[in-house]
């Protein structure tokens, strides 16, 4: 059996090394001639899979080890017998972390003395934008779930609609990209949506470049009293508008999934719909390949004060200050350059742990403190 599979990819030998030979490609220069004589084809989100890259080829099953499925084309894949799978939910962790981190950098810019006064609008109320709302609701916000599908399959679900999610403090999308439907999300914040924000919201995007018309963006924020922006996911990625870069306060590479959890998540996930569809058990999990992480303990004292300890704790995990800077510095470079530098920086991403992974000891911290920290996802030593 041949499996064909994105270079970027992690753990394919490990998990799919019994099932046959293993060819690894770039995603991004998949070519139908890569994939002809495979039986198996595994993908990341920077491949396009549909006719003109399987066309006569002998692939019989598709996984891509992402939550986004916007890359493929699961209408033809249907119509010409190919099984396919993602893997949802495997990175929505990550991304809520990367959130969450996020408004802890922007409440201490704003200097909040409580960060829960934030508002937040959630906009896309699934794996990630469900994670992140029941966090925030944990730790006490204020928030506002915007999710037209969910509304009209719950009708007792408490959903508002996109106008007032977008009045919050904070707008964070997580909707998946869709071109069709009563619902698209293709540019689902236009022009006029944008107008509507003003300086004193944040509105972050790690969903899909494309839900956010990118020019009008930018032209949005050359307006006065503009709103902050934070983007991790760009319209034309790895070409995105060095001008919208310089423009928003943080921009990072399309990396908010990319904890190392995450994507071994992800590929345990179409390891194990390629089990099922072989008929072959399950005998790997992501978890026995987990190294031992870099910061495994963090200790705080009883003057820990509550807040400043968390972001503290937040920050030794993660910063997305670092992948903004690094985002800057490729897109100075010259304008051949700034595409493959902006895959480089995700193919060479830094390992990045989840909240989890640190064992946080608080000494004669307060309740509230305790608190804060599992709703955040640490694990609390006794
Ligand atoms: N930046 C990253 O690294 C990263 C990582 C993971 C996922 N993503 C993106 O985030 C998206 C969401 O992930 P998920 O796991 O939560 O997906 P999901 O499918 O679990 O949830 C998406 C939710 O969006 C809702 N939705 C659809 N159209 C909408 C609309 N017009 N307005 C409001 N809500 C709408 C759906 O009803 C659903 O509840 C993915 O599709 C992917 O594109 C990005
Ligand atoms: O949809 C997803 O899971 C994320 O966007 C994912 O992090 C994309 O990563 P990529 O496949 O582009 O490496």
């Amino acid at each position: 059996m041949l499996i064909v599979a994105d270079e970027n990819i992690p753990l394919v030998d490990s998990f799919f090394g019994d099932f046959g030979h293993i060819r690894r490609v770039s995603g991004r220069l998949m070519s139908p001639e890569d994939v002809a004589d495979a039986d198996i084809l595994l993908v990341r989100s920077v491949t396009r899979v549909d006719a003109s890259l399987l066309e006569g080829s002998r692939v019989r099953f598709v996984g891509t080890a992402t939550i986004g499925t916007d890359h493929i084309d699961q209408d033809w894949l249907q119509a010409n017998d190919i099984a396919f799978c993602a893997a949802p939910g495997c990175n929505a962790n990550s991304v809520v972390e990367y959130v969450l981190s996020v408004l802890a950098l922007h409440a201490e810019r704003r200097g909040l003395n409580d960060w829960t006064e934030l508002s937040v609008g959630i906009v896309g109320v699934g794996n990630v934008g469900g994670e992140l709302a029941s966090k925030l609701e944990r730790l006490g916000f204020t928030i506002r779930l915007c999710d037209p599908p969910r509304a009209e399959q719950e009708p007792d679900g408490e959903f508002v609609g996109l106008d007032e999610a977008l009045a919050c403090d904070v707008v964070t999308l997580h909707t998946p990209l869709t071109k069709s439907g009563a619902h698209g999300t293709y540019h689902l914040l236009d022009a006029d949506r944008l107008r509507t924000l003003n300086g004193s919201q944040l509105l972050i995007n790690t969903g899909r470049g494309e839900v956010v018309d990118n020019p009008a963006l930018l032209d949005c924020l050359g307006q006065p009293d503009a709103p902050t922006v934070v983007l991790d996911v760009w319209e034309n990625e790895p070409s995105i508008m060095p001008e919208l870069v310089e423009n928003v306060w943080l921009a990072t590479p399309h990396i908010a999934g990319y904890s190392l959890e995450g994507k071994f998540q992800g590929t345990e996930m179409i390891y194990q719909a390629v089990c099922q569809y072989l008929g072959f058990p399950v005998r790997k999990q992501a978890g026995q390949f987990l190294p031992e992480p870099a910061l495994s303990k963090l200790s705080f004292t009883g003057s820990a004060k509550d807040e400043a300890a968390a972001f503290m704790a937040m920050r030794c995990c993660y910063d997305p200050r670092r992948d903004d800077a690094n985002l800057r510095l490729v897109m100075a470079g010259s304008q051949d350059e700034r595409g493959p530098a902006f895959d480089r920086l995700r193919k060479e991403y830094p390992v990045r742990r989840e909240f989890s992974s640190a064992k946080v000891q608080l000494k004669g911290a307060s309740k509230v403190l305790r608190d804060t920290f599992k709703a955040l996802g640490f694990k609390l030593k006794i």
